[in-house]
């Protein structure tokens, strides 16, 4: 039954059994992410607001998706997605961070109210939320917070139960464009496996069969979906050992392992002994990112991060739209500041495609990947995607063939429009594409490495007493305040061969990140240090800072 207003007495008596604790919430990067035992209150408001979203949007289907994808077990957190299956619009992320400390049931109310009267909410179309969660065992008890959220503010609530970030996302937008020329899939757990697969085997359809990868899923929700994937290949077309896929014991999840684990230790995870010549991969806790590695003859690890997934996709996706005979299509890459300088260079200088750097978060690179027909974008840490716009969409499906090589061409580009996820970031549907690239080229991971050489990098994070003093612009690849800074920076990157560095206040922890890269692993580590010096000094440092 639909409503005309909201049910004050409801949403009053619900917020007394979500007691808000006396802490700063925000809705940062990646929605409201700490420790579980916080965020009761955060869920429950969390559900009023996803039905405010809602309502706003004439009664189109909103999600929320709990999860702290690579953080430790003992975390929690909430994101919302909007109807397309992107991430929340950002003016109702202060909302969400205004709902999250209203303390008592005045407050909130006094916030919802405020909330309808700036956005002009009506509310005779309904609500309806979607959710799903992943596999912490805080899971169970934010569900129902939640679910008291959604049902004080009269939104039709709809479990879909343990789900990877990416699946949420997508049934999100199945539900939403269901019936209309732009349907995105069956809106079912089953319908994302089918859409991948299909389009998996149409790419892989008379290509060399790859020797099987071995799939590490950080103990997360990723390990029991890639089992329920493999239901629909056969075996003989592809196949995957999955490795760290315990989610029941405790303290698992993400320890030693996953995608952000290797990416920042740059060493093999847990569970995974490395032979020569074969492929590894990570997801994530929340199998949303994605990244490669291998061992070469001498045993010596190597990573094929963000960056590289970006570089493969972006040179295979050229070459497939010129032998579809679609050149008008054109293609671009969107990093941000974190990408390794020699995949700039490569991308640009080599590759000739065009790069645009952006701040740190999906959303960042989403919407300006959203600016080309074809845009590739992955953050360094491995979460990215690529996407088509509606115009290159059309010109891929209603181009006719004038020849087989063209037609199978063209056929692989629409299958390729399937296979990737172009909600978010997607570990499983980037990996396949992966996967569909290497065997198109008959690649191993090491003839794929051989694209160009990473500059030695390091990252250091410096715990200041308040990190929001440093403040940048220019895709956060220039600090602005403090003043003088920026020149103290640049005097000390000089000296060093290939020096890069900047600094910026980290939007999910409480620390300022210092990046540096540089000809040689020593350079690195020195210049890296030495600019963690000067913010120290600067910001008022705490603690210790590391050492070389
Ligand atoms: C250097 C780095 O990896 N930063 C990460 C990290 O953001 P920070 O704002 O740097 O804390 O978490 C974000 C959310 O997961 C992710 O988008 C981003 O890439
Ligand atoms: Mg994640």
């Amino acid at each position: 039954m639909t409503q005309m207003t909201l049910d004050q007495q409801k949403i009053r008596a619900a917020s007394d059994l979500h007691p808000t604790p006396e802490v700063n919430f925000v809705y940062g990067t990646a929605g409201f992410r700490m420790r579980a035992d916080m965020l009761d209150s955060v869920l429950f408001k969390v559900g009023i607001l996803a039905a405010l979203r809602s309502y706003k949007l004439n009664g189109a289907t909103i999600g929320v998706m709990i999860t702290a994808s690579h953080n430790p077990e003992e975390d929690n957190g909430a994101k919302l997605v909007d109807p397309r299956g992107e991430m929340l619009e950002q003016a109702w992320e202060v909302y969400a961070t205004e709902l999250a400390n209203a303390r008592d049931a005045d407050s909130i109310l006094k916030a919802v109210d405020s909330i309808v009267a700036q956005t002009g909410i009506t509310f005779d179309k309904g609500a309806n939320v979607i959710y799903g969660y992943d596999t912490r065992p805080s899971c169970a008890s934010l569900v129902k917070a939640l679910e008291d959220g959604l049902n004080a503010a009269g939104a039709k609530p709809t479990n879909f139960g343990l789900k990877s970030t990416p699946q949420l996302h997508y049934l999100v937008r199945c539900i939403n464009t269901a019936g209309t020329n732009d349907a995105y899939g069956e809106p079912t757990e089953e319908g994302y496996y089918i859409k991948l697969s299909e389009a998996f085997k149409t790419l892989m359809k008379g290509k060399p069969t790859l020797s099987p990868i071995t799939v590490d899923c950080a103990n997360g929700v990723g390990a029991p979906k890639l089992a329920d994937f493999l239901k629909y290949i056969d075996h003989d077309v592809w196949a995957a050992n999955i490795v760290n896929d315990d989610i029941n014991t405790k303290g698992k999840l993400n320890y030693n392992a996953g995608a952000d684990y290797v990416k920042t230790q740059q060493k093999a995870p847990l569970g995974a002994t490395l032979a020569p010549g074969e492929r590894y991969c990570s997801f994530d806790g929340d199998a949303d990112r994605l990244v490669y590695y291998y061992a070469d003859e001498a045993g010596v690890f190597h990573l094929l991060d963000g960056d590289k997934i970006a570089g493969l996709a972006a040179m295979f996706i050229m070459d497939l739209v010129k032998s579809a005979g679609v050149d008008s299509i054109n293609v671009g890459v969107v990093q941000t500041a974190y990408a390794n300088g020699s995949s700039t260079q490569y991308l640009t200088k080599q590759c000739q495609v065009p790069v645009s750097c952006v701040n740190t978060g999906v959303k960042h690179l989403h919407h300006e990947a959203e600016k080309y027909d074809v845009g590739v974008y992955f953050e360094a840490n491995g979460h990215g995607t690529v996407l088509f716009s509606p115009e290159a969409l059309n010109t891929i499906k209603t181009t006719e063939s004038k020849t087989p090589a063209q037609n199978t061409a063209l056929k692989q580009l629409r299958a390729l429009t399937e296979l990737i996820n172009q909600t978010v970031g997607d570990a499983l549907s980037d990996m396949l594409m992966v996967e569909v690239i290497l065997a198109h080229r008959n690649w191993t991971c090491q003839e794929w490495d051989q694209a160009y050489t990473d500059l030695p990098n390091r990252l250091v994070k410096v715990v200041v007493a308040n990190r929001y003093i440093f403040k940048t612009t220019n895709a956060e690849r220039t600090v602005v305040e403090p003043e003088g800074l920026q020149a103290e920076l640049d005097a000390i990157v000089s000296k060093y061969n290939n020096g890069r560095s900047f600094v910026r206040a980290s939007g999910t922890e409480d620390a300022v990140r210092v990046y540096a890269e540089a000809a040689t692993r020593t350079e690195t580590d020195y210049l890296a240090i030495a600019v963690a010096q000067l913010v120290y000094d600067r910001g008022g440092g705490i603690g210790s800072l590391p050492s070389i």
